[in-house]
């Protein structure tokens, strides 16, 4: 997999590092709390996996899946719900984690979502955010590792047509890779 790699943005050692840094923050944040963490599948699973281990506090976990990239690099625009909450939100504090905030499509219907059952708070913790790919006035993360450059991802849970997910570190593809 490596050789379909053009440029590491982020190396394993640094993704670790922002792991470390947000769980501290997010453990001073939820303390006093029992946050319900939801992953956001797939995704964000390898994330989700590494973060929580640096959160000292109780909390509960649950995983939701939506799509809106179908093997390519351009979303749909459409998000479907794939796979719903097993846990009832109604007065909990929600930790939506995900791997990356892009046009934020994803983040509206999730918000919209579970506004809509009585969560009591909602934040959002993402690795990477992407803000010049939506307006200035769009949604926003609370928790943000880097502000990743305007461009196709693939790494640490990002995929392209279901493939790099379980690359280490966070990169760009060779050219040729689309095209072949
Ligand atoms: O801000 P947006 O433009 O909505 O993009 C962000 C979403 O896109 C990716 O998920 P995807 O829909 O590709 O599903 P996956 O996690 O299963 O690959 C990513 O994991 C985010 O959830
Ligand atoms: N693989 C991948 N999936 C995404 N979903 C939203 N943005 C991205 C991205 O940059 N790369």
């Amino acid at each position: 997999m490596d050789n379909d790699i053009q440029r590491v943005l982020y190396s394993e050692a640094k993704i670790q590092e922002t792991c470390k840094r947000l769980g501290s923050q997010l453990t001073n944040v939820y303390r006093s709390k029992r946050p319900l963490v939801v992953c956001v599948l797939k995704g964000a699973v390898p994330f989700t996996a590494d973060l929580i281990k640096r959160m000292d506090v109780y909390m509960d976990l649950d995983f939701i899946d939506v799509s809106s990239y179908h093997g390519g690099t351009k979303s749909s625009g459409t998000v479907k719900l794939l796979k719903d909450l097993d846990t009832s939100v109604a007065g909990r504090d929600v930790l939506f984690v995900d791997d990356i905030v892009d046009t934020g499509k994803t983040l509206v219907y999730l918000q919209r979502l579970l506004r809509n059952r009585g969560a009591a708070s909602m934040k959002v913790c993402t690795l990477m955010d992407k803000p010049e790919a939506r307006p200035s006035d769009g949604v926003k993360a609370d928790y943000v590792g880097f502000q990743v450059p305007n461009e196709f991802l693939v790494g640490y849970g990002l995929d392209y047509q279901g493939k790099y997910r379980n690359l280490p570190y966070v990169g760009i593809l060779k050219p040729d890779i689309y095209q072949a």
